[in-house]
């Protein structure tokens, strides 16, 4: 019996299981079955949390097909509160964070002893193309006669601008563009409605899992193609379906800073 916890932000929502003790033994195989929304507990994924000898906390992230992702901006939210809670008693509010794509420092913003939302450190974005992936010699490709700007969070993602979201082709186009040639590591695809120079819009197709009411890697790669394409200024919120989240594209050392929420919605034990 795995206990577990679930979590959301944004509405992203995942299963997280607290693995200090190695219960869960093969991931790829439990999120599929854990995150079936009609045969398991119904998820986005499957988050492990763990020790690190790097970190002050270590997260392991699982798509419902069972692939791992080396990074998910919403979960290293949640998690952050998980640990803020239950492995730190609220003693300290700033710790970093073990990914698979490097170690991220968080704060936790709190009224009282109250969590009221966290700040993630997200690191400087990757805008070479071998090292998105994708296969071209820029950032820039054109799919359908759309363009996409490729910009890595630690996992991939391309960003293409829409006169809405409402009738952008998340489901008719997503599944395709996901494993398009173009991405070696297949992608998050991002289709963002801009408002003014500090809002816009963006739903997401992701890899691995489908349409997501958010996402925060995704999040950031959008504000970061924003900016490359002159579209808004470096600080925006984002309205995805599930939340807004407060994006900052730094000047100084180009870290983009992810700030928003993470809830506890319930608990309960999982036969495997
Ligand atoms: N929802 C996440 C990203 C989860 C991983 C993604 N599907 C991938 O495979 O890269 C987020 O909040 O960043």
């Amino acid at each position: 019996m795995i206990h577990f916890t679930k979590m959301q932000g944004a509405g992203n929502d995942y299963i997280y299981v607290d693995n200090r003790n190695g219960v869960v033994k093969d991931p790829t195989q439990l999120s599929p079955k854990i995150s079936d929304r009609h045969f398991g507990v119904g998820s986005d994924g499957l988050v492990l949390i763990s020790l690190s000898d790097k970190a002050d906390v270590r997260m392991r992230m699982f798509n419902p097909d069972g692939s791992e992702a080396e990074m998910c901006g919403n979960a290293s939210r949640c998690v952050a509160r998980f640990a803020w809670e239950r492995f730190f008693k609220k003693a300290k509010d700033e710790f970093d964070l073990e990914t698979g794509a490097g170690i991220k420092h968080i704060v936790i913003h709190r009224d009282g002893e109250n969590f009221k939302s966290a700040t993630v450190d997200m690191g400087a974005p990757i805008l070479e193309p071998a090292k998105i992936p994708v296969a071209a010699e820029t950032n820039k490709i054109t799919l359908d006669g759309c363009e996409f700007t490729c910009v890595s969070m630690g996992n991939p993602h391309a960003v293409t601008f829409v006169d809405s979201v409402k009738t952008a082709p998340v489901h008719t186009k997503g599944p395709d563009y996901e494993i398009d040639s173009f991405f070696p590591r297949k992608s998050n695809i991002e289709f963002c409605e801009l408002v003014d120079s500090t809002h816009a819009k963006m739903r997401v197709w992701e890899r691995g899992t489908g349409e997501t009411l958010a996402c925060g890697t995704g999040a950031c790669a959008t504000l970061v193609a924003c900016v490359l394409n002159g579209k808004t200024s470096r600080a925006i919120d984002l309205e995805l379906l599930g939340g807004t989240l407060h994006i900052e594209w730094r000047e100084e050392d180009s870290h983009v800073m992810m700030t928003g929420p993470a809830e506890f919605v319930f608990e309960g034990t999982f036969e495997e």
